[in-house]
């Protein structure tokens, strides 16, 4: 396993290494004896099926004290995965990072507390799993708009489909701290 630093602090790419032969290959996802310090305890795996290329989710976080530690991957497909630094304090608040997550590249990405998460399909019938530190809370949900001016992203890609929630997300308020 390879473990890569990225612009944010806490924010790692993890390169799985694939055993392949006759049968196709495998590989080790999360391992914490490689992953040494990156030991969150995760409490749910999520698998997330995305028919259209062009299919945005997010961008999305839970508030204290329910702040999740999140690990990605894509299985099946490709997506460029997005994390903006929410840290208040932070000197790359509202920054972004965009990586290409792919069913060959053995790539995931782990994002700790503190960031909004989400990702753009690359292609059709694309499939994630993530592990999250801490259970779905509904009432603990926040998000931010992929347009909101204050952030800047550029997607590769056009978004094709989006949820009305992920749309009608309002763009970041005044009194909004950061996390
Ligand atoms: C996220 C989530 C949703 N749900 C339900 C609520 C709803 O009925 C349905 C779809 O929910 P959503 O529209 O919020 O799903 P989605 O937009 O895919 O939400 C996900 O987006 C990506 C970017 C993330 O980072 C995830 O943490 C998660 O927020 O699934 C759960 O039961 N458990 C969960 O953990």
């Amino acid at each position: 396993m390879n473990i890569t630093n990225t612009i944010f602090e806490g924010v790692f790419i993890i390169e799985s290494e694939a055993h392949s032969d006759d049968r196709g290959f495998f590989e080790r996802v999360i391992c914490h004896r490689e992953l040494n310090s990156i030991n969150p305890q995760f409490v749910q795996v999520n698998h997330s099926y995305n028919k259209q290329q062009g299919t945005f989710r997010g961008l999305h976080f839970q508030y204290p004290p329910f702040m999740e530690n999140k690990l990605v991957k894509c299985i099946s497909g490709a997506i460029v995965d997005i994390v903006v630094d929410l840290r208040k304090n932070s000197d790359t608040y509202l920054k972004h990072l965009m990586v290409n997550l792919t069913e060959e590249n053995c790539k995931s990405i782990y994002i700790p507390h503190g960031f909004a998460h989400g990702f753009l399909t690359l292609k059709p019938d694309t499939h994630l799993i993530y592990f999250h530190s801490e259970y779905y809370t509904p009432n603990h949900e926040g998000a931010l708009n992929l347009n909101d001016p204050a952030l800047e992203i550029q997607l590769p890609k056009d978004v094709q489909v989006i949820s009305e929630k992920d749309k009608n997300t309002p763009f970041i308020q005044s009194d909004f701290e950061g996390l």
